[in-house]
């Protein structure tokens, strides 16, 4: 199954952030750190010209801390600057200083004219449910957006005064996410950016189940006290079938998949990064 998104609604999209890109000097794109490429719209980067542009890998409290800093390093290699951070915990302190490092040119001439403390303005971007507003909250340090579990929560604008002598537009730029790949669907899925009844939670289980086996073995033996024979002797389907009664659901497939989705967002398996750097994707 390949989710597809109305093409009017990407337009609309695109076109908002286009617009509003002009009036920046830097944009904040934020994805989620267990998705550092799912969690990305390829868009962004088509529209955002000379812009500079700092990745966020937020929620990188529930990713697995080295595959951030690989994703980190592979930024780099691509030319991007990027950072961590755990907004909801309100680790953004080196942000501060990287939106100033990137832009320290531009500050530089402005001070050479005569400008001092120049007034930085940046806007937050990304796809629904990666943080966006808990970003923006905590930059201006009071609760001004709605933040919220569910995707596509945040609406309207106006520019707000930050902590960091920044000036930021106070809705961030909603792109949606790019799912020609349906491992991409997947993952999103898994990882609550996209509504849960977009996909059939059985098929979000096996397609986890199967990631944690390859990537994690060692993690779902012991978090599910399997042995060998019951990862080797089966497929990843009788492996749901299997959990099913062992969690004493019967026959209730649903419930036991929704189980296994929600542990791996309560990281019952610990800290996940889903897409790995250098991974190889269809378009
Ligand atoms: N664990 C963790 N949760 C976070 C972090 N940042 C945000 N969240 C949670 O993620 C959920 C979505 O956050 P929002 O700030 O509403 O996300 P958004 O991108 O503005 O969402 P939309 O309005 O749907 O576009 C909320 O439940 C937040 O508490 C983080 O760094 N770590």
């Amino acid at each position: 199954m390949v989710l597809q998104w109305y093409p009017g609604h990407m337009n609309k999209a695109k076109n908002q952030v286009q617009e509003r890109l002009k009036v920046v000097d830097i944009v904040l794109e934020i994805v989620d750190a267990r998705l550092p490429y799912s969690s990305r719209n390829p868009i962004l980067e088509q529209i955002i010209n000379q812009k500079k542009h700092i990745i966020i890998l937020n929620k990188a409290d529930l990713a697995d801390p080295k595959l951030t800093n690989d994703w980190i390093l592979n930024y780099k290699q691509e030319g991007t600057a990027s950072i961590e951070s755990d907004a909801k915990h309100n680790k953004l302190a080196k942000l501060n200083s990287l939106i100033r490092s990137e832009l320290a040119d531009k500050i530089d001439k402005y001070e050479r004219n005569g400008v001092k403390n120049y007034q930085i303005k940046a806007m937050c971007v990304g796809i629904p449910n990666v943080g966006k507003s808990t970003i923006l909250n905590k930059m201006v340090g009071k609760n001004v957006a709605v933040t919220g579990n569910k995707p596509g929560v945040t609406k309207n604008q106006n520019w707000l005064k930050t902590n960091y002598g920044i000036d930021l537009l106070d809705t961030p730029g909603i792109l949606w996410p790019k799912i020609t790949d349906p491992k991409v669907g997947m993952k999103l899925a898994l990882s609550g950016a996209i509504k849960d009844k977009i996909y059939p939670p059985d098929d979000v289980a096996i397609f986890a189940l199967n990631f944690l086996q390859t990537n994690y073995l060692d993690r779902i033996m012991s978090v599910y006290d399997l042995d060998k024979s019951d990862v080797n002797n089966h497929t990843t389907a009788e492996l749901l079938m299997n959990l099913t009664k062992k969690f004493g659901y019967k026959e209730d497939y649903d419930r036991a998949a929704r189980r296994v989705i929600m542990d791996v967002r309560n990281l019952k398996f610990g800290r996940i990064t889903f897409d790995i750097p250098g991974e190889f994707y269809e378009e």
